[in-house]
């Protein structure tokens, strides 16, 4: 039986506030309007900014709420005067839209599209309501995605079509944590043969960041993690030496200066740590060292420097979405998975069904996780 037109009841992870744990509730999805489409969510992955906006340190972070930004669905019904996809087509949620049309999308520079940026970050659709209830509740979308729900509405620009034959539990990584590091390397440091690079938090994008590296023929890439579990794992994704910093003696920067005779040429930080973005930036090369951000600080966080890191030519940058034009980069990020130059299988350590899913958290809190992807059917 046809559900396009009407309301789908279904059930969803709810947030109902900071700090609390997820609660498996039945929820309304109202029928997508025009320019929207309805999902059917099939998996998601949970990544850390799940948990740092579940936590309350979101300055955006609103409740209750229905997060998740990394899922894989299909089509169930689109709004009027929506073209590019139609039901049936298996799709990704993306975070970051492309409109082709505003003048991020215009620039080369950037991938940060500005349509629907101001509705996503107040957690309403682009008309300014939500689709989401929840016993009498309106409930807010997160990131324009709010895939811990079996259906979710989402913008027809905040959706990349891909082909039915890749698997959906899989590929949904391509709609955060892996794209990011793959592109923060790639797109955003532009890393060279031969480089240098050191990375730290050896998490999914850390090590996304590591397969943008080795992608890029990086000479030697250096993990920076507390969590030396990660180092025997990161081997597989190009990471060729290791630091613990709570192991060493003289500082973390001291050591990597004295490792690369002077500095890395290129830095990231996927941690979301401002004392280890200092580090970061502080490890680079005089002259020419590039160090990206990419983790996410808490609310009311700053970065300092002495000034005199830049004025001696390091450079300071950070990275969104890995630099990656959302919609029009998915199918190059799905061909590089087929033809296995990027590796995407290898990042999920579980699956969890969605009743499950706080323990996707723990795991990650344990540190024990690169990717939990939640099985929503
Ligand atoms: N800019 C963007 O577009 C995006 C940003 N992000 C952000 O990137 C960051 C990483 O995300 P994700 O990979 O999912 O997170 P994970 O939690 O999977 O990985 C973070 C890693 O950093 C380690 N770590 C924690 N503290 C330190 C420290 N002081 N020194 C060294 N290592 C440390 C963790 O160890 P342990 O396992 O012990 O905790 C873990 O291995 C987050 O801040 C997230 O919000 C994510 C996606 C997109
Ligand atoms: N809402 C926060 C910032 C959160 C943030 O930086 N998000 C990243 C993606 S993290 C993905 O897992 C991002 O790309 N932001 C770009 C954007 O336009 O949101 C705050 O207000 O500080
Ligand atoms: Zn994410
Ligand atoms: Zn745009």
């Amino acid at each position: 039986m046809s559900t396009e037109g009407q309301v789908i009841h279904c059930r969803a992870a709810v947030a109902w506030g900071p700090k609390q744990p997820l609660v498996i509730e039945d929820v309304e999805v109202a029928p997508p309007r025009e320019g929207e489409v309805r999902i059917k969510v099939l998996a998601s992955g949970v990544c850390h900014t799940d948990a740092y906006t579940l936590d309350g340190h979101d300055p955006e972070g609103l409740f209750p709420a229905i997060l998740g930004h990394e899922g894989g669905g299909i089509v169930e019904s689109v709004g009027p005067g929506v073209s590019s996809v139609k039901p049936g087509d298996h799709v990704i949620p993306l975070y970051i839209p492309e409109c082709g049309e505003c003048k991020f999308c215009k620039s080369p520079k950037t991938n940060l599209c500005g349509k629907i940026r101001m509705t996503q970050g107040k957690g309403v659709m682009p008309d300014g309501t939500s689709r989401f209830t929840c016993k009498g509740k309106v409930l807010h979308h997160f990131m324009g995605c709010s895939t811990f729900s079996q259906y979710t509405v989402v913008a027809e620009i905040s959706v990349a079509k891909v082909e039915d034959s890749v698997p959906l539990d899989k590929v949904c990584l391509l709609g955060c944590g892996i794209s990011t590091g793959y592109g923060a390397a790639i797109n955003t440091a532009k890393v060279e043969e031969g480089s240098t690079c050191a990375i730290w938090g050896l998490g999914a994008v850390g090590l996304a960041v590591a397969l943008g590296c080795k992608a890029q023929k990086a000479a030697r890439i250096i993990g920076v993690d507390i969590n030396e579990s990660k180092f025997e794992m990161a081997k597989a994704f190009g990471v060729t030496e290791f630091v613990n910093p709570s192991k060493l003696t003289k500082t973390v920067t001291e050591t990597i200066v004295e490792m690369t005779d002077g500095g890395c040429d290129y830095t990231f930080e996927c941690i979301g740590n401002v004392a280890t973005m200092r580090d970061a930036l502080e490890s680079c090369h005089k002259g020419w060292g590039e160090s990206v951000i990419i983790g996410v600080a808490a609310a009311g966080q700053e970065i300092s420097t002495r000034p005199f890191q830049l004025v001696t030519g390091r450079v300071w940058r950070g990275s969104a979405f890995g630099g990656w034009k959302s919609r029009s980069s998915m199918p190059r990020l799905i061909k590089d998975y087929l033809e296995k130059r990027l590796m995407v299988d290898e990042f999920v350590t579980f699956t969890k069904p969605l009743d499950e899913i706080n323990a996707a958290f723990d795991l990650m809190h344990q540190g024990k996780a690169l990717r939990t992807v939640i099985d929503l059917f």
